[in-house]
């Protein structure tokens, strides 16, 4: 449980290898054609732009001196002809990485969201959503520059280099020499400080991650906290969090910072040197050294210095990049622990027959939550489960809709085990109002459609005129079609219980599962819904969890839960007749009722 906090840092469970590096370039295979259009592209212009220091050498040291003025005006022409298809291929060449880096983008965060729609409830319990959402969103962007221009600068630099170290070292080795002895003085920088920084970068994922956390849970929560005045301190925290995360990116850029300025500092040595040498040993004779050499040289040297920068920045991104990966990899890797087994079968259409039989849950934190419950319940009949709150009433519906994985025992429906057949056959067979009435975005009609999503609008109204609901929604500006927010702000609480009634109701199940239905609805209207809800209970199979147990007194069976076992079953009457734990609980409401 660890993880589900914003002041705590993710850890890692799987370490970085190259194979996901690897497994990036899977994402960029179905593009490579436009990769290696992109990068023949760069060669092309790239090895034509070494030819330009050697045609300066040539006009230096042939046609100057022969005073060859078709020549002259001949290689300026060409340097100019070759300066505009670099220019024009620079162009080109950006549309098509961008094209790939975002297309790369898209089928990541696809699959990334695709996933998350499979993880188990197990998944969510343990992590705040701000920090699913980081992934989905911030590290998948921070990948675009890695992938749109990385790549290719990185394969067609690669060989700019090794174009330039060729005609270097076709012109004068000892000066290709001198300006190669750079390399492996920024090589052994670059090892040293390769660990830290890429630790650096990991820390800076982490911090944005809870400042993420923290975000999301504050807006969600702004209600509770203007209620509570809690504004000065939620800031407070926030500010730690935010501080933490500037702290963590200023320390990580640092090492990027570093790179740059030792790039320089060696170029501008390593030019100076070819000075210094090169004109010594030109004006000693040694090495064939002319004037027209030393020009070349120094057009080289700057274009040999280019493609390293730029291979340290990749490299610098690449580690930024990587920390990211790591952390969308891994929620790419992250088992789907509730999934169907590879002989699972479709469920046969539903009658209602369900049974327990000694089930054992636990949650990820390894407490036994159910122990040993046992029931069963025949086709068509109405289920009540009452108890003391965190008495483990959700949980056993939470089971039955195989939203967790069972710890031992079984669950059967018409003597079919539910671990046996595929999860969306049994779930699209069964009307689940759970306690949260998540209200989604859109307008009424799609709310309550969300159900079942061939339903007709008629449908739609006859559910919602079953729940009660009808009244109200054409009250609405628009009716039907009125807008609501994401998680119905605009609506009350009751209201949002009807909707969502009516959307399990509209899946048209043959189990159908309410928790907390009417908890805050109005007595009036819960008077006037049971009616409704009798004719539409006749012939399934219900489960109803209540607190108000006015709601659940004509259920054909109660199950009275504490402490995850079941501690009575029967109907109200025997079980009044009982005076045991639920004789007790219907007394004390009744008699809060009365006072
Ligand atoms: N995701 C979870 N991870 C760990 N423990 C959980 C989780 N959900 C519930 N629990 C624990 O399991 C127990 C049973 O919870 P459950 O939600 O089933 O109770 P309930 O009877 O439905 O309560 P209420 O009437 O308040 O809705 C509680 O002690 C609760 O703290």
């Amino acid at each position: 449980m660890a993880r589900n906090k914003y002041d705590i840092d993710e850890t890692l469970e799987a370490g970085f290898d190259f194979g996901q590096l690897k497994r990036l370039a899977k994402y960029v295979g179905p593009y490579k054609k436009d990769m290696i259009k992109a990068i023949v592209i760069m060669l092309v212009s790239s090895a034509l732009s070494m030819l330009t220091p050697r045609f300066f050498m040539t006009i230096m040291d042939d046609y100057i001196p022969n005073k060859n003025i078709t020549g002259i005006v001949f290689l300026s022409l060409l340097t100019m002809v070759i300066a505009i298809f670099i220019c024009v291929s620079l162009k080109v060449k950006i549309i098509l990485t961008n094209r790939v880096g975002q297309n790369v983008i898209h089928a990541l965060r696809r699959d990334l969201f695709v996933h998350l729609q499979e993880l188990p409830f197990s998944y969510y319990d343990d992590r705040p959503h701000g920090k699913i959402q980081v992934r989905v969103v911030n590290y998948v962007n921070n990948l675009s520059d890695l992938l749109s221009n990385g790549i290719v600068n990185t394969i067609t630099d690669l060989c700019s280099l090794l174009f330039i170290i060729v005609f270097m070292l076709t012109i004068n080795v000892k000066l290709a020499l001198v300006c190669m002895c750079g390399i492996p003085i920024l090589a052994v920088l670059i090892w040293t400080v390769k660990k830290k920084q890429r630790r650096a970068w990991q820390i800076e994922s982490n911090k944005q991650s809870n400042l993420n956390a923290y975000i999301a849970e504050s807006l969600n929560g702004i209600r509770v906290t203007q209620s509570f005045v809690r504004e000065e301190t939620n800031q407070n925290i926030f500010n730690q969090l935010s501080s933490d995360y500037k702290s963590a990116w200023m320390n990580a850029v640092r090492y990027n910072m570093m790179l740059s300025p030792i790039v320089d500092t060696i170029s501008v040595l390593t030019t100076s040197m070819i000075y210094v040498l090169g004109i010594n040993w030109m004006l000693g004779g040694e090495g064939n050294i002319t004037a027209g050499v030393l020009i070349a040289f120094t057009g080289y040297i700057s274009r040999f210095w280019n493609p390293i920068t730029t291979l340290a920045s990749f490299y610098n991104s690449l580690l930024t990049s990587i920390s990211y990966l790591e952390r969308i990899f891994e929620t790419i890797d992250e088992p789907v622990t509730v999934k169907d087994r590879e002989d699972a079968v479709d469920m046969p259409p539903i009658q209602g027959e369900v049974e327990f039989k000694e089930v054992d849950f636990a949650y990820d934190d390894g407490i036994k939550r159910l122990d040993k419950v046992s029931f069963k319940v025949k086709k068509g009949e109405s289920y009540a489960i009452v108890g003391p709150t965190g008495a483990g009433k959700t949980t056993i519906i939470n089971l039955l809709s195989r939203f967790y994985n069972i710890s031992s025992g079984e669950i059967t429906i018409d003597g079919i085990d539910i671990n046996g057949v595929t999860i969306r056959s049994l779930r699209k067979q069964m009307g689940v109002m759970l306690q949260d009435s998540f209200i989604f975005s859109g307008s009424i009609m799609d709310n309550i459609r969300y159900g079942n999503r061939e339903a007709s609008d008629e449908e739609v109204i006859v559910a919602a005129k079953t729940v009660c609901a009808h009244d109200f929604i054409m009250e609405m500006e628009q009716g039907y079609d009125t807008q609501v927010n994401e998680r119905g702000s605009r609506l009350s609480q009751g209201q949002r219980q009807l909707i969502s009634f009516a959307r399990a109701l509209l899946a048209n199940p043959k189990i159908l599962i309410l928790d907390e239905a009417t908890s805050s609805i109005d007595t009036e209207t819960e008077m006037m819904l049971q009616e409704g809800l009798l004719k539409l209970l006749k012939g399934r199979t219900s489960f109803i969890i209540a607190h108000r147990l006015s709601t659940i007194k004509n259920a054909d069976c109660i199950l009275y839960i504490d402490q995850g076992q079941i501690k009575e079953m029967g109907n109200h009457d025997e079980l009044m007749e009982k005076k045991g734990e639920y004789y007790n609980l219907y007394l004390s409401q009744y008699s809060f009722l009365a006072s």
